[in-house]
This record gives structure tokens, sequence and C-alpha cells, in this order.
């Protein structure tokens, strides 16, 4: 038998649902209005049951406990200080995982029964199906800090209870669980409860950046504030990406804020801030820096990855250029506009597309690569805009639908677009204005929804003067332009050489090092073939290598050069390095050096000349 007061609730809860459409205003905040409605009409609970929720078993909430192990660990200190901030408010502490279980729980001895029987309690399931609108699974629904205070709880079981809740993220933005202060009194104004939930929300945010830094170790890591002084106590943004720059982690106020800013999460840290001004920031003070291309600056301090050997901070990891055209025409694609990339053979144009629409809005979509140089000529046309059955001599039975309706929602990259023949790009210009493809032999067209990016080691511009490129098309591809740098001249030449090794090794099975002399010719040689040439000098050195180091003999004579191979050859041999060590040794003093090798000093005078070392001082 339900008491007065339960009844009316029922009945209030009931009449609102009902006659949602009629009345002007519902008598609760719309978020629990809908999880009410919810309630009642997806879950079809039953407001008048008087029923406590419902209790794990102890082989399943340990279950539960242990998968939630390192979460639990690293949240126990906040729900600790939390409980103790509110206890004497008769107020207990709830932490549950994303499924709204209770996986741990503090509360005072004084209190303990009666929450108990409140439903208040270790190993209890808070889910809006089972318990219609309360704190934790309003939570779990809005994914936002909320209180649900009292008469808000869909169930009249609930009505005394009173609690604020706030989500926990993980640096991947899924929830980890919820954190839950609730006690058995309270005064009826829903705002005395602003400041508990408050507190509930900033120890949540506590958790959720422990966390964070716990994950994040093997990555850099960006703390920032508004206010220089808060930027390691109580940083509000935290960022981390990887060694190629890529962000990796992300804490719910800085997911927040690229939101905001850049309408969506960009996939690179070189979208978000100048990488150029990023690589000042160390760990030993804090800086400003801004947004980029946004109003605003942040305090922040960069901390270098703890868990792995960090490479040097000042290698560039990145090419600035090369980031700074990727962040261009990411903006020119999202627009739906054409995007022409340029550069030398083997300058990475491919890659520079397939990272291009992996950072668009298309990333879900097909990327379609066609080489027009590849194909012959008589056979571009039907690859491209494929073909119906028996639309010419020698096509397949089916037909076929061609390359432009696999790219249909994705992205279709035309390499050597120069290479393409005059009438085709006619029909190609068609496609971009109209989205309409006409397969050979079909009497009716297609409608495709395609972005297109062309690449050309040629100038476009000399082929449209000589008449074999079309003017109309170079225009409207040329407006969106990028010239990727030619390997020479790129800035993440280090990196991309430690990362194509590592790769070309793993491909051959082996692990390799490289000795510097090698490295210096590597970083110093002009790559006409570029990135492509670089790849296939270190897959030969990774195969002709032995010992674990590529030296200079293992790399293909055009890169040696012929007349560095003497010095060079010198310069790494077993003799120089014996020579350089005794001289270390006796602080280049060359009387002991020369006793020490059991030469004489004349001797020792002729092989460091003839071995290129460059003695401090030139006393000899
Ligand atoms: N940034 C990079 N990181 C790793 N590998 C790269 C990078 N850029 C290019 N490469 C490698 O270099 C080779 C050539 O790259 P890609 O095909 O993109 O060049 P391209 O400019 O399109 O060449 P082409 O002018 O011949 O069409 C490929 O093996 C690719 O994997």
């Amino acid at each position: 038998m339900l008491a007065a007061n339960s009844r009316e609730h029922v009945d209030c809860v009931s009449r609102v649902v009902r006659n949602a459409d009629r009345l002007p205003q519902a008598p609760v905040p719309s978020l629990i209005f809908d999880s009410w409605r919810r309630s009642m009409e997806q879950h079809h609970l039953d407001p008048g049951s008087l029923q406590g929720p419902r209790i794990l078993s102890e082989p399943l909430l340990k279950e539960c406990r242990e998968r939630a192990e390192l979460f639990m660990r690293i949240a126990g200190e906040a729900v600790g200080q939390l409980h103790h901030r509110v206890r004497q408010a008769d107020y207990c502490v709830m932490l549950t995982d994303a499924q709204g279980q209770t996986i741990d729980h503090r509360v005072d001895a004084s209190i303990r029964s009666d929450c108990r029987k409140a439903g208040l309690y270790l190993g209890t399931c808070w889910s809006e199906a089972e318990e219609g609108t309360c704190g934790v699974a309003t939570v779990l629904t809005s994914q936002s800090a909320v209180t649900v205070h009292k008469r808000d709880h869909f169930r009249a079981a609930f009505i005394g209870l009173t609690c604020s809740a706030a989500p926990i993220f993980d640096p991947q933005g899924n929830l980890l669980g919820v954190m839950d202060a609730s006690a058995l009194k309270s005064p009826d104004d829903r705002r005395s409860q602003h400041l508990i939930r408050q507190l509930v929300a900033h120890s949540a945010e506590a958790i959720e950046n422990a966390f964070f830094m716990h994950s994040a170790q093997q990555h850099w890591v960006l703390q920032a504030h508004s206010t220089p002084g808060y930027v390691d106590s109580q940083p509000d943004l935290l960022l981390a990406w990887d060694q190629d720059g890529r962000l990796q982690a992300l804490n719910s106020k800085a997911r927040q804020a690229l939101r905001r800013r850049f309408g969506r999460v960009p996939a690179h840290i070189g979208e978000v801030f100048d990488l150029n001004a990023l690589r000042t920031v160390t760990d030993q003070s804090t800086q400003q820096l801004h947004w980029l291309g946004e109003p605003g600056a942040l305090h922040v301090r960069v901390n270098a990855p703890r868990r792995k050997q960090a490479r040097a901070p000042l290698v560039p990891l990145v090419d600035a250029r090369v980031e700074e055209h990727l962040r261009l025409a990411v903006r020119v694609k999202d627009r739906n506009l054409p995007v022409l990339v340029q550069g030398e053979t083997g300058a990475g144009k491919e890659v520079f597309a397939r990272q291009l629409h992996e950072r668009s809005a298309r990333r879900g979509g097909p990327f379609v690569a066609v080489n027009c140089a590849a194909i012959p000529e008589n056979l571009i046309e039907s690859e491209l805009f494929g073909y119906v059955a028996g639309a010419f001599t020698g096509a397949a039975s089916k037909g076929m639908p061609g390359l432009l309706v696999q790219a249909d929602g994705g992205t279709l990259f035309l390499d050597e677009i120069g290479d393409m023949p005059l009438a085709l790009q006619t029909r190609l210009l068609r496609v971009m204005a109209e989205g309409e493809v006409a397969p050979l032999g079909a009497a009716k067209t297609r409608t495709v929804d395609i972005q297109v990016i062309c690449a050309s080691h040629r100038d476009l511009s000399v082929l449209v003067n000589e008449g074999r490129f079309r003017e109309d098309l170079y225009f409207r591809l040329g407006c969106a332009r990028f010239c990727l740098p030619p390997l020479r001249e790129r800035t993440d030449k280090l990196a991309l050489i430690n990362r194509l090794l590592e790769q070309e090794a793993r491909n051959s099975g082996i692990t390799v090092g490289i000795g510097q002399v090698a490295l210096e010719l590597l970083l110093g040689y002009a790559w006409p073939g570029n990135v492509r040439q670089l790849r296939h000098v270190l897959a030969y050195a990774c195969a002709v290598c032995e010992g674990g180091t590529v030296q200079v003999a293992d790399l293909p004579v055009e890169v040696r050069g012929e007349q560095v191979e003497a010095l060079t050859e010198d310069r790494a041999s077993p003799e120089r390095q014996v020579v350089l060590d005794a001289l270390i040794r006796h602080r280049w003093k060359p009387i002991p050096t020369a006793q020490a090798l059991g030469i004489s000093r004349a001797t020792l005078y002729r092989r460091v000349n003839q071995l290129g070392i460059d003695m401090p001082n030139k006393t000899r």
C-alpha cells in the first residue's frame, strides 16, 4: 500500500508524462522529464514500485571490480577525499562503472544501515532501464553532471533521496564510470544541492585527469590552463600525442575546447598549435601558446614521454610545411573543393592524399587511388566510368561499375592527372560539376558524391600552354594547390629515416640501427627520387647489412658517392675508432697516446691526418 506522498508522486509522474503535449511547462527540468518519459514509455517501469535496486551477487560484483581494477585504483583517492568533504552533511559517496553498477562505496557508520535500506550500497545497479530516473542513470544517458533531487526520481521508492552525480571519461572519450554523492535527507529546494554537484563534478574531473596522466605516459603531454599558476596543479586541458604528432588522448575539457574551436576533434597536434611554437615549450617552465588560426592563448607546459626513451624534442618529427599544407587542405576538402597536390616524383603525394582523406570529414568513406599514367589510354575511360554489359567487344559479361562509382561517398585520388587524355578531362569536369556518371553504353546516368584530389609531378600550367591540359580544369583544380617540398628540403628528414628504417627492418624480420657516418651521408644526400628512393635505399641496406648496424658500406654507391667514399670509409673504420678512443682517454696528449697504441709519435700524427681526426689542440 503506497503512502500518501508516494501516491501523489506516482499521480504527478503519470499525469505529466501523459499530458506532456498539453502542459505549457513541465514541473521538472527537461533532462528529468525526458528520462521520466523514457522510463514509462520505453522501459515500461512502474513509478509506484517500492522495490529497491537490483544488487549484484558476490561473484558478479567481484568480476565487475576486477574488470575495473585500474579505474578503481586511480579513483580511490578522490572517492575518499570527496567523502571526507561531504560526510558531515550525511552524504555517502558511490563510484559506479559504465553500466551504473556500484563498485566502490563510502559511508559513515551512523547512516550505513539506512543507506543500505535505501539501496545506496556496494553492488547496486542504477541503470535507467531498471530503476528509471535517478542520479547515476541520468548521468549515463546525458553524459553530463546532474542533480536528481527527491521528487525528480521516477520511482516513488527513491523520492526521499537527493543524488548529485558526474561522468568520468577515459582519454579516448569513452565513459569509465560515474561519481555520485547521495543523501537520505535534504532541503526541498533543489538549489541546496548546487555546491554538492560542483564538488562531485570537480572530483570526477580529478579522477579523469589522474587516469589520463597514467594512460598517456608514453606520449608527449601538454598541460594547459588560462592562468599560469594552475598549469601544474590543476590543468584544465590535457592533450597527448605520439612521436608522429597524432593526437592520442584528450581529457573532456580539451575534447570540448577542440570541438568548440575547430568544429571537430583534429587528428594531429599540428592542426591545433603551430609546431614551431610548440617545439619551444618544455617541461621546465610554463609558456604562452596560441591556438592555431583561432584567437586566444593558453599557458602551457609540455612533458616528454616518460615510459619510452624520448627522442630529442628539438628534432622535428613532422615537416612544418607539409603539416601546414595538410591543415589547409583539410579545410578546402571539407568544403567540397578539389585539391591539387604537386611535388617531385616520390615526394609523397599519394601519402599526403591518404592523410588528407583520413583527416577529412570523409574518413569513413572509401579512398580510391588511380594512377592515370599507369593505365593504357584506351582503358582509362572504362576503368574510371565503368561500362554496362556488352558495351564493347571484350567487355565483361556483367559490366563493371568503374572507379568513380567505387569512390562514391569518399575520395577519388587521381595521380598523374597530367597524363589524362583531353577527352576524358572534359568528362571528368562534368562529373565534378554535376556529380553524375554515365557508364559506357548506359542509357542513364548515376549520381555520385565524390571529392577529388589530383596530383602531378609536372607543371600543369606548362601542359595548358602546350594544349595538353584543359585550361578550365586547371583553373578548377589549381586554386587549392599544395606543393610538397622535396625530401632534401624537409626538416623531418631524421625522423623519416628512423621511421622508414624501422619499417624496412621489420619487413626483413631484423632489428638494425644506423652508424653515425652512414646517417650523416643520408642526411646530406640530394635524394632526386625523394622518399621513395630513401625507402629503397633503406630496404637495400637492411638486406645487405651484417651485424645489426647500417654502415656506409651498406649504402648503394650512388648514395655513398665515390669521393666521399674514401674519406667516409676511413671515418667509419675501426682503426679510427681505436685511435680516437686512445686520444680521448689521454686527453689528446700525443706522447701517452702513441705509447698506449705502441706506435711512434710521428706515426700517430700521420694516422691522425689520414683518418681525418680533428685534434682540438693543433700543436702537432
Ligand atoms: N611521409 C612519409 N612517410 C613514410 N613513407 C612515405 C612518406 N612519404 C612517402 N613515403 C613513401 O615513399 C614512396 C612514394 O610515396 P608516394 O607514392 O606518396 O609518392 P608520390 O609523390 O605520389 O610519387 P609519384 O610522383 O611517383 O606518384 C612510398 O613508398 C611511400 O610509402
